[in-house]
């Protein structure tokens, strides 16, 4: 019921528009329920009589009725999509809103292609249903009553006949449409597994063609499609059987009704016009109980994508802000870890008790070994996760007290691998503050050591990256990001360097733009070179979660502890 509501909630702000969609679908059916009365009519009082006046009269009728049908069709058409399209755009948009606030420990546990599928096959099964269905359900049910009722009116006896066969019909339409609901759902989880499949291959093409696995990846796109398939059949099945199981009982009705209503009219209790009104509305009647089925199984195709899309709006944001969360204003820079832990996962730490303090401007190097906890440590600082325990604190204020907005506007983040959008070279600079102006952007370029890269580039600044930026060189992508954050002018920084080696040209210029990038921030850095930690304020050495080793380049050599194995290891070469 729950559900319902919910739907109805998104229905509300259009149901003037929904309404008038129905009253046209009432009136529009309401002329093809008259229409067997007329021929009723016609055998009645036109042929028996020969009256060509009446005939006449019927003509024009007939042509009337047609023409008002033709507009309330256009009515209930229009304002339905109308609508629909409406209510669809709003649910589609509050489920990318809510996916924007939900914590990154939402998207690491979904394949990419399983969440797109809740905002394309999700929303498209509730957009089918309402713009056919709501359509289809109205007018048949007004054609399935008006036609009982009619029916009941001409002969009552007939009728009964029929109605024996009825309730078989819909107890048959009941327990299909339960199955149907069942299966709806699994076929939907199978078609987003096959979405996610798609993406992840698609992202990795580069992957399977250096390991030669197409005829894997082939197989393995095989196993989705035959648990797809499989699940499309057996919704098939159902409404396979379903079908004929309706055709036979109505034939059996209609043949008993022939016979039985020959009868009454061979003893004079029934016109021969009557009969045949009778039997074109009888023979009429299966078309909506059995498009009322098909409704109904797309209903509860719809109610299972509905359920998805509210499971996941339902998910509480874990990143969101505390009840009295106060904005930030312009920070110094000063951060500092007080006994921080943290876990992805409960029961296994991979943070225990972590505290350093960094000063504004101070270059903090976060070096260890793999898996270590380097990047965990940086992503609690913007929030992207929260401490299990222990506080984190930017100029002394509590960073769980702020809101998330002020807190990150203060954060400058240039990660290992740049991702860029689909769009051109300014746009992706200008992500990095929305405001600026083109002085602004192309300063900031200059700054990374962009500009002249991108001046020689077709169309400069207005030159279309293709999507993820795959026409950049590894240091021009990097030089962009760095400009991003040069535009963003934050107050902290947080760098993760890139392991992989660039040539030497585009080493000294991203190195360059880095040192440009740094100066006079808060700078948090997952450090891969040399110049990195001997330049740093703080190294703080990590293993195992834990903080081992922390001073400066000079010290922690002297001490020769993890540190001074993992210089020698990584870093002098
Ligand atoms: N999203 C996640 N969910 C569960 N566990 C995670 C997640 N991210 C990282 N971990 C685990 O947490 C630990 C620390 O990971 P982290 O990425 O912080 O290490 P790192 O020092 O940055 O490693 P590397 O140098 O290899 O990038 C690892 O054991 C890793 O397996």
């Amino acid at each position: 019921m729950r559900i319902y509501v919910r739907i109805s909630r998104y229905i509300k702000p259009y149901s003037l528009a929904i309404i008038s969609a129905l009253v046209c679908t009432i009136f529009a059916s309401a002329v093809n329920l008259y229409l067997p009365k007329i021929i009723g009519n016609v055998i009645d009082n036109v042929l028996a009589t020969k009256d060509v006046a009446t005939l006449n009269l019927i003509a024009v009728t007939v042509i009337v009725l047609i023409v008002l049908q033709g507009i309330f069709m256009y009515g209930q058409t229009y304002l339905m999509a109308y609508s629909s399209q409406k209510i669809i755009i709003d649910i589609r948009r509050d489920l990318y809103q809510h996916l924007q606030k939900l914590s990154m420990l939402f998207f690491e546990k979904r394949p990419i292609g399983t969440i797109m599928s809740y905002i394309t096959n999700d929303v498209a099964a509730l957009q089918t249903a309402l713009v056919n269905n709501v359509i289809d359900f109205v007018n048949h049910s007004v054609t399935l009553v008006g036609s009982i009722i009619l029916l009941l009116y001409i002969d009552w006896k007939l009728s009964l006949l029929m109605f024996v066969s009825f309730p078989l019909i819909l107890y048959t339409v009941n327990v299909s449409g339960q199955k149907m609901r069942i299966k709806s759902r699994t076929l939907q989880e199978r078609a987003a597994d096959i979405t996610a499949f798609l993406q992840e291959t698609i992202l990795a093409v580069r992957v399977i063609k250096s390991f030669s696995r197409e005829s894997y990846e082939l197989e393995r796109f095989d196993y989705e499609n035959k648990r797809n398939f499989q699940a499309q059949m057996k919704i098939i099945q159902v409404m396979a059987i379903i079908t004929p199981i309706i055709n036979i009982l109505s034939t059996i009705g209609i043949t008993a009704i022939i016979w039985f209503g020959g009868h009454e009219v061979i003893n004079g209790n029934l016109t021969s016009g009557a009969l045949i009104s009778f039997l074109v509305y009888v023979i009429n009647l299966p078309t909506p109980v059995k498009r009322l089925s098909n409704v109904y199984a797309d209903i509860q195709r719809a109610l299972a994508a509905a359920q998805r899309i509210f499971e996941v709006l339902d998910i509480e944001p874990e990143g969101k802000n505390l009840r009295g969360a106060k904005e930030l204003s312009p920070v110094d820079g000063y951060v500092s870890f007080n006994n921080v832990s943290f876990e992805y996962k409960p029961g296994k730490p991979v943070l225990t008790n972590v505290s350093f303090e960094a000063k504004p401007g101070e270059l903090i190097a976060v070096v260890g070994p793999s898996g270590a906890g380097k990047t965990t440590v940086v992503n609690l600082i913007p929030r992207f996760y929260n401490p299990t325990d222990g506080s984190i604190r930017i100029d002394n204020i509590d960073i769980d007290t702020i809101t998330l907005q002020s807190l990150r506007e203060q954060i400058g983040i240039v990660p290992q691998e740049t991702i860029l959008f689909s769009g051109t070279i300014y746009q992706n600079i200008l992500y990095g503050n929305l405001d600026a102006s083109q002085e602004d952007v192309i300063a900031a370029a200059k700054v990374a050591n962009a500009h002249n890269f991108i001046m020689e580039m077709s169309n400069g600044y207005e030159t279309t990256i293709g999507e993820r930026g795959s026409q950049l060189s590894g240091g021009q992508r990097q030089r962009i990001a760095i400009a991003r954050a040069v535009l963003k002018n934050p107050r902290i920084l947080i760098l993760d360097e890139a392991t992989s080696a660039l040539d030497t040209e585009n080493e000294v210029l991203v190195q360059q733009a880095l040192d440009r990038l740094m100066l006079g921030r808060t700078s948090f850095v997952i450090a891969h070179r040399l110049s990195t930690i001997q330049r740093a304020n703080l190294i703080i050495v990590l293993e195992k979660g834990k903080i081992v080793e922390s001073g400066d380049h000079d010290t922690l050599i002297k001490s020769g502890g993890l540190y001074s194995k993992l210089y020698r290891i990584e870093f002098k070469q």
